[in-house]
């Protein structure tokens, strides 16, 4: 008897193929009857596979209209995820705001089991104007927040740009701001931050380096700012700057409650509609069993997480037998099918 086999297409830029398209995971999905295959990206996806599911992490209209034509040739493929779903993944406010959205849900549930710790957001403002605040003035009179704060770029579009943060002491640091900037409170949180990876309904949290501590006492002796990018997953030599990334003992540090964290993996998965993600969270030092999340992430770096092939494999495997179909289910909806006036649904490409 022959077993049926599945296709996926993978439409990826070509750093995350080299992470995450590895020999072990396409040899495993394979013998889970799962082919992964390459999408070109030079051709139309409707002249590609057919493809029993797409996935992908690339932006941009041109993109979305291909997804949107592929569904519509191929109706009983599965696309993960939509667009419109990652889409707020992609602005620092919106990326967040889910977060409270899913609070108030989750307080009824801890509270109904008793739990203490508690999550949320850290104090933060959108500034879209920053050439208006170079008047140190204006930013004290309005000011809602305590230094030290963190300026993260609005946009999180994955560009080296996106992840450039500056680390603000004192008002003259406001004056390198250029592009709309979310401007967040610096939560002392120890040095060590939780991330948290969700693959469908799997969820897996691991410990990563950050910034250190920074005491009334430190902060009195600062003035400006630091700039600084994707710190924890920067390597020794580029922590260079003994003053902010000295050394830590990451075994030293407590993981959060794991029933907080599945709590909040599992909020997020479904609010967001999204199955490919993970988030940081930091934990509070003063108050203790506060958690606050910082950063989602869509389709991040799974390839750092221990046993990644078999996690992946047995995701796509229950994606591909439907049993994580009911997430997918209103797809059509989600995809916006505005290009109802159909007339290319062609084959393999004639050459
Ligand atoms: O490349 P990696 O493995 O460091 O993964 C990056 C993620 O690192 P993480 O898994 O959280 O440690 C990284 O997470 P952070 O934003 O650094 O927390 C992003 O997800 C990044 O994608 P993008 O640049 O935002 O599109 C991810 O980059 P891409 O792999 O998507 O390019
Ligand atoms: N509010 C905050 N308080 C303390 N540290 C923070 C805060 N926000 C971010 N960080 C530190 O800055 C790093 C980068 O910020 P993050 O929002 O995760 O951006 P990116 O998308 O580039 O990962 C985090 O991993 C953490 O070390
Ligand atoms: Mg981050
Ligand atoms: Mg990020």
């Amino acid at each position: 008897m022959t077993t049926k086999r599945f296709s996926i297409g993978y439409a990826l830029l070509l750093k995350k193929q080299k992470s995450f398209i590895q020999a072990s995971l396409v040899n495993l999905a394979k013998e889970r009857g799962i082919d992964l295959i390459k999408i070109d990206t030079e051709k139309p996806l409707v002249n590609q596979g057919p493809f029993d599911c797409v996935l992908h992490k690339l932006y941009g209209e041109e993109w979305r209209k291909q997804l949107r034509e592929y569904l519509v040739c191929n109706p009983s493929a599965i696309v993960i995820d939509f667009p419109d779903a990652i889409e707020r993944l992609h602005n620092r406010i919106s990326m967040l705001d889910v977060v409270s959205e899913i609070q108030e849900v989750k307080r009824d549930e801890c509270h109904e089991s008793h739990e203490t710790a508690t999550f949320g957001v850290p104090k933060q403002i959108v500034i879209y104007e920053p050439e208006k605040l170079k008047n140190a003035e204006a930013w004290g009179e309005g000011l809602i927040l305590k230094f030290p704060v963190i300026a993260k770029p609005l946009v999180a579009d994955g560009s080296a740009k996106s992840h450039k943060m500056l680390l603000i002491f004192s008002s003259e640091g406001f004056e390198s701001l250029k592009s709309p900037t979310v401007v967040q409170e610096f939560v002392n949180h120890g040095g060590v931050i939780f991330k948290v990876y969700v693959v469908g309904k799997y969820v897996k949290c691991v410990k990563r380096k950050s910034l250190p501590d920074i005491t009334e006492e430190k902060l009195g002796g600062l003035r400006g700012c630091l700039s600084f990018s994707q710190v924890s997953n920067m390597t020794l030599d580029e922590r260079n700057d003994e003053r902010y990334y000295e050394m830590l003992d990451l075994e030293d540090a407590a993981m959060p409650p794991m029933s907080l964290i599945i709590n909040i993996a599992s909020g997020l998965r479904k609010a967001m509609k999204l199955h490919l993600f993970n988030f940081d969270v930091i934990r509070d030092t003063k108050v203790g069993n506060r958690y606050l999340v910082i950063d989602i992430n869509y389709f991040p770096g799974y390839a750092k997480m221990p046993g990644y092939e078999s996690v992946m494999t047995d995701f796509f495997w229950d994606v591909l037998n439907k049993k994580e179909a009911r997430s997918f289910n209103c797809k059509n909806e989600s995809m916006k099918l505005v290009d109802n006036n159909n007339g290319g649904c062609g084959g393999p490409e004639k050459v």
